[in-house]
């Protein structure tokens, strides 16, 4: 998508993808990011995910990428959080507490920018982006990370009956994505209650991405 469809998206507030409540999977799933000592999770293409804040909560440093300064904006607002701002050549930083979010594209950020991670919290961060994204942006994040572990959470459902975004991403294509570099867990696979954008039925996927050895 271009980065006007999000920067609208996000000025007329049609944020249907937010989930006000953060997500169920998440909780479920948490252990495969909190496990290691000092976790520093990274969450790619973040909104303003509650995800973040409670991470957060449980004792991570949680590093955030977002295009849109309005959603970093609302993100810590809602935490409550007065960030200091920093204007860098390539991005600009916002920090409070334990939270940094880089704003601007994702694929201008470096390794170094983000520094070491412990873990990947992808939801609707891959199945936000159309096919011909998805192998430079998985390729980018595991460049990036040091091909840290991940917890990747997706929808599969039928391509045909809805043209996304979020976009179908089934087992088939994360392994396709991330078998030569990761072992993949399928965690669960649930059903999406009542349906995506309430038009096609749909699961939820949930994986553990652990880096081959
Ligand atoms: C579907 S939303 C998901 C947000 C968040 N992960 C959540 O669970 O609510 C995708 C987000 O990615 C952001 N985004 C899209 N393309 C991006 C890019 N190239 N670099 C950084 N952020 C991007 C959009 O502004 C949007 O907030």
């Amino acid at each position: 998508m271009e980065h006007s469809f999000w920067h609208s998206k996000w000025e007329s507030n049609q944020i249907g993808f937010h989930e006000p409540q953060g997500n169920a999977l998440l909780l479920a799933h948490a252990s495969t990011l909190l496990q290691p000592a000092n976790p520093r999770v990274f969450v790619p293409l973040c909104g303003k995910s509650k995800d973040v804040g409670w991470l957060a909560s449980k004792g991570c440093e949680v590093i955030g990428a977002e295009l849109s300064a309005l959603a970093i904006t609302q993100l810590f607002d809602e935490l409550n959080i007065t960030p200091k701002v920093t204007e860098l050549k390539h991005t600009t930083l916002y920090q409070g507490l334990n939270i940094t979010v880089f704003q601007g594209d994702i694929f201008s950020l470096s390794a170094n920018d983000i520094g070491n991670i412990t873990g990947v919290y992808d939801r609707a961060a891959l199945v936000a982006l159309p096919q011909s994204l998805r192998e430079r942006y998985s390729a980018h994040i595991r460049a990036i990370t040091d091909n840290a572990p991940q917890l990747l959470i997706t929808f599969e459902y039928d391509q045909t009956q809805l043209p996304g975004p979020p976009f179908c991403v089934s087992e088939s294509m994360v392994s396709s994505l991330y078998n030569d570099y990761y072992e993949i867990a399928l965690l669960s696979a649930t059903t999406l209650e009542g349906g995506l954008k309430g038009k096609v039925d749909a699961t939820n996927l949930a994986f553990h991405l652990i880096p081959r050895l």
